[in-house]
């Protein structure tokens, strides 16, 4: 399957704000932290879309070096990024979040094979973490908000064929502390090593498993 991705040679973009991002970690990392820690799922999600015989290309708003991997630096907003980017290109491209930590192999192929015009990838509470067009021209990013309804909406007002991609793995970004324990659980890469090299560990809270992190406060 990946050789047959291959030969389709599909870029797959990266959307990455390296300054300031994850802004709903702050309670748990600070402002440092938090950019190396958006760096590793960054590193993560190119791991995956490599693994998957893509072509990872990262837009990003300011400058980012990740080994070999293309960076093209947009400072506009994440909707004009990507819609600039589609205009006038009639190819098949595929939009994945970077801080989806949990991406592999299979889960950025099956966003690709889904056969439809516009495969969409939900995320939690209403987002839209991973696209797939089969012609990016015929695509407008509305995201933020209900992303997830928006993209839909759009794909229906436009006759395309939509196929809804039910991964858990393209579903669980990492915004907030809770979503913490996903990558302790389900990620073996970077993001993980991190998380464990920064004193994180998997806590029992009330009912559910979570993460803490002793010893730390935030003015530290
Ligand atoms: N190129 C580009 N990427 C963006 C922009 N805003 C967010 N992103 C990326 O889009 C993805 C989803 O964004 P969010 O989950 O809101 O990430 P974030 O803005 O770092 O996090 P919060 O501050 O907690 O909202 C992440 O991969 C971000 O790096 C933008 O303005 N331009
Ligand atoms: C960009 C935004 O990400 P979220 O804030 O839902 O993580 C969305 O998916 O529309």
């Amino acid at each position: 399957m990946a050789t047959f991705v291959s030969k389709m040679r599909i870029p797959v973009v990266i959307p990455y704000k390296p300054i300031n991002p994850k802004t709903r970690l702050s309670c748990i990392l600070t402002d440092e932290e938090r950019q190396n820690f958006a760096y590793m799922m960054l590193r993560d999600v190119v791991d995956a879309v490599k693994d998957a015989g893509c072509f990872p290309l990262i837009l990003a708003t300011a400058p980012v070096e990740l080994d070999d991997v293309p960076v093209q630096i947009l400072e506009e907003g994440l909707n004009e990024t990507i819609n600039g980017f589609c205009e006038g290109n009639d190819d098949p491209l595929a939009i994945v979040m970077a801080d989806l930590a949990l991406a592999d192999r299979s889960s950025i192929i099956s966003l690709l094979t889904s056969g439809g015009d516009l495969a969409i990838a939900p995320g939690r509470g209403g987002g839209t973490n991973a696209i797939y067009v089969r012609s990016a021209k015929t695509f407008k990013a509305q995201y933020y908000g209900m992303s997830y309804e928006k993209h839909v909406k759009y794909g229906n007002d436009n006759s395309l064929m939509i196929k809804i991609i039910d991964s858990f793995r393209l579903y669980c970004d990492i915004d907030e502390q809770d979503d913490l324990i996903e990558v302790f659980i389900h990620n073996q890469g970077h993001s993980r090593d991190w998380l464990v090299g920064h004193g994180f560990e998997i806590a029992m809270k009330k009912s559910r498993i979570g993460v803490k992190r002793p010893g730390f406060s935030l003015s530290d």
